[in-house]
């Protein structure tokens, strides 16, 4: 939506759902702008035990003691809300379409957190280390499943890639190359099994607590690489950690039947006509 906007060739075309997505960019605005404005006038306060991002944005000074401007606090804040919102739900779905649909992976899931979170124990950071099965399936879906499914990186010094002969490709300074996530956690020089779902193979080594090591160190890239990395990446997972662990302690689920559940690719990945899934109360 946003992306549409900073290109103006396409923000002045009159495309189809134009409307409907200058109508929702304006209402996410609308929103961000809202949340700044109760914050300066003190009608919000930080929900953690200190100063939280938007306290932090709206104090910060730079070298010259100035201040960011409001739209530069409205921009980074956006920027917050856009990229940790939908990716940590999208993450969430496809966590909950695994347990649905295998009975092993919930009842191991199950097993590890009534064993670390007995009698609908509220989780505290002091569990995380503990809850390790939950971790690992939370990898394996960003490994099937990855939130990001491709992204972009501009090359700024030549290379050469691929092996001598007519599979070299030479890639020019400036060119734009996407990478697609998707399909790198699927291949299978990387992956043995590259399209079953088994978390095991992220379970850290009980001896050493060490986690396996990849194949290659950048065969795994849900949280992008490089300098401009996700910078939520050990936030997202925590979140996902405690909200997984929440639900499957205290949750019954299970999928509806005949849908049709197939990953559609945009910027984010989700399924492409939702989700549904029956939930009680666990007793
Ligand atoms: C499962 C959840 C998440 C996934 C899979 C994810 C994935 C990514 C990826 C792949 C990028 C790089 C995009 C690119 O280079 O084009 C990125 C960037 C970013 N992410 Fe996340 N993200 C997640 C959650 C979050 C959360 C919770 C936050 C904030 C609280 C966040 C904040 C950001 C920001 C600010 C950037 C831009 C960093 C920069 O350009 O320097 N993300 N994320």
């Amino acid at each position: 939506m946003r992306m549409i906007s900073q290109v103006p060739l396409l923000a002045r075309l009159p495309f189809w759902r134009k409307q409907l997505l200058d109508e929702n960019s304006r209402r996410v605005s609308n929103f961000v702008e809202q949340i700044i404005a109760d914050r300066r006038k003190g009608r919000s306060a930080s929900l953690c035990a200190g100063a939280d991002l938007l306290d932090l944005l709206l104090s910060a000074v730079d070298d010259e003691g100035q201040p960011f401007s409001d739209q530069e606090v409205k921009d980074e804040a956006l920027t917050f809300v856009v990229a940790g919102h939908e990716t940590t739900a999208n993450l969430m779905t496809w966590a909950m379409y695994v347990l649905m649909t295998n009975e092993s992976v919930l009842r191991a899931c199950r097993e590890e957190v009534d064993q670390v979170l007995p009698n609908g124990m509220i989780p505290s950071y002091e569990h995380m280390n503990d809850l390790q099965v939950c971790e690992a399936i939370l990898q394996e879906t960003l490994r099937l499943y990855p939130p990001v499914p491709w992204f972009v990186r501009k090359c700024i010094r030549e290379h050469t890639i691929g092996s001598d002969g007519h599979h070299q490709v030479r890639i020019p300074v400036g060119t734009t190359i996407a990478i697609m996530t998707y399909m790198l956690h699927r291949r299978a020089d990387f992956w043995p099994r590259p399209l079953e779902f088994d978390y095991m193979r992220w379970m850290r080594n009980p001896m050493t607590g060490l986690k396996p090591k990849l194949t290659h160190p950048f065969c795994y890239l849900p949280f992008a690489a490089g300098s401009r990395n996700c910078i939520g990446q050990n936030f997202a997972l925590l979140e996902a950690k405690v909200m997984l662990a929440m639900f499957v302690q205290r949750c019954n689920f299970s999928i509806e039947p005949g849908q049709t559940i197939v990953p559609q690719i945009t910027i984010t990945m989700r399924p492409k006509y939702g989700l549904k899934a029956r939930v009680t109360k666990r007793s």
